[in-house]
């Protein structure tokens, strides 16, 4: 099966600094690829590449077998994203604008149950300007899903949230992911790694240096938790030219 997700030699300079070095990576329907590395590694611009908001120097990239450099609206339809930070619609109700996006859709999901199934039902009269960093994130969420995308990209999706949220978060992702969805996402917490992720990729210095189950790095480096392998494997790549 020909992966929904692939960058196969993406290379990506801004000016004269080189980011990404020939990054290789795909991620197949119903499964949950996350994007490790340190601070500055590249995942969010190997994001912004993938959703087509950002131009690559060269390599292959292709998401639902299509080039985002050049994707239409329709193609826009089918692939969600949750950003870093996005700031947009601050005077919208919630229930308002999931109704709303939704009609940019053919299929979309019914707002309804979308308030329901993120917990944003106690505040959807509520305008996202008041909403909590957490409750805002699950509204995030909500609108990536509302064209039931068959690509989901999510950039540290769970920073902000409290412990009880960012189950709930994980456990919509996976559900999202069973319905067939491929999802790429980057994070620092390794736990949430663990518990939404069916593979991991590590990101250093330009080019992927893991691919694969936790449990392989975790078994690799002899360690019993993700984080020590991890931070095992950074060590590893350490002096390696960036
Ligand atoms: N618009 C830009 N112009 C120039 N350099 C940029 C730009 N955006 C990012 N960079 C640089 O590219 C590198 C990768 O940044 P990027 O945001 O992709 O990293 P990241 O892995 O997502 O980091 P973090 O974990 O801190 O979010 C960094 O060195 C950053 O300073």
């Amino acid at each position: 099966m020909s992966p929904l997700v692939r960058a196969a030699g993406l290379r990506m300079a801004y000016g004269a600094r080189e980011v990404l070095r020939g990054v290789d990576l795909d991620v197949h329907r119903g499964e949950v690829l996350a994007l490790l590395g340190p601070n500055g590694a590249g995942k969010s611009t190997t994001m912004e590449i993938l959703e087509g908001l950002r131009r690559r120097t060269s390599g292959t990239v292709e998401v639902l077998g299509r080039d985002p450099g050049d994707a239409d609206d329709a193609w826009r339809g089918r692939v969600g994203v949750v950003l870093q930070s996005w700031r947009d619609h601050a005077d919208w109700p919630v229930d308002a604008l999931l109704r709303h996006v939704a009609l940019y859709h053919d299929d979309p999901a019914d707002p309804a149950e979308l308030t329901a199934r993120f917990g944003l039902t106690d505040f959807s009269d509520r305008r996202v300007r008041e909403l909590s960093g957490g409750q805002r994130r699950r509204m995030d969420l909500a609108l990536a899903v509302a064209g039931r995308p068959e690509a989901l990209f999510l950039d540290e999706p769970t920073v902000g949230l409290d412990p009880r949220s960012r189950r709930a978060f994980h456990d919509a992702v996976r559900s999202i992911a069973a319905e067939g969805v491929a999802v790429l996402a980057t994070t620092h917490d390794m736990a949430e790694a663990e518990r939404i992720a069916d593979r991991i990729a590590v990101l250093v210095a330009g080019r992927i240096t893991f691919d694969g189950p936790g449990e392989e790095l975790a078994a690799e480096h002899g360690t019993g938790s993700l984080e020590d392998a991890y931070l095992a494997h950074l060590d590893s790549r350490e002096g390696i030219a960036p």
